[in-house]
């Protein structure tokens, strides 16, 4: 049987966890949980080309797949701004995503996540 090494977790996916945690606490509908799919909103693949959401960002930190949190928070932006071009302004996704946004920014701020760079390499 192959034993699965257990991968030591590093102070970097540590951090991303704990910002992706607060985000998700900004986002209690759910509405970003998950990929969106072209059943609930439709011709969503045609319009949104790089799709993102919490729980493939969930995912890309447990694979080390970011390599500081400027790039987590690309995939952070690019979800957001995907609600905002698909969803016209006066739908509740587009609202929600726009105060997601700007929430989601305020938590990686230095001042919310500066304490832990003193402990990266
Ligand atoms: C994020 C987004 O664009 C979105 C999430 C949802 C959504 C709705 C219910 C449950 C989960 C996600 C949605 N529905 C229709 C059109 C767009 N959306």
């Amino acid at each position: 049987c192959v034993i699965r090494k257990i991968q030591e977790r590093t102070v970097l996916q540590k951090m991303l966890e704990h910002v992706l945690k607060n985000i998700e606490k900004k986002d209690p509908q759910q509405f970003f949980a998950w990929p969106v799919t072209d059943n609930i909103a439709p011709g969503y693949s045609a319009i949104i080309t790089n799709p993102m959401d919490l729980s493939t960002m969930r995912q890309k930190i447990d694979d080390n797949e970011y390599k500081d949190l400027q790039d987590f928070m690309e995939d952070f932006k690019l979800m957001c701004t995907n609600a905002m071009k698909y969803n016209h302004a006066d739908t509740i996704y587009y609202k929600a995503s726009k105060k997601l946004l700007h929430a989601g920014l305020k938590l990686a701020l230095p001042e919310k996540v500066g304490w832990i760079l003193q402990f990266m390499p």
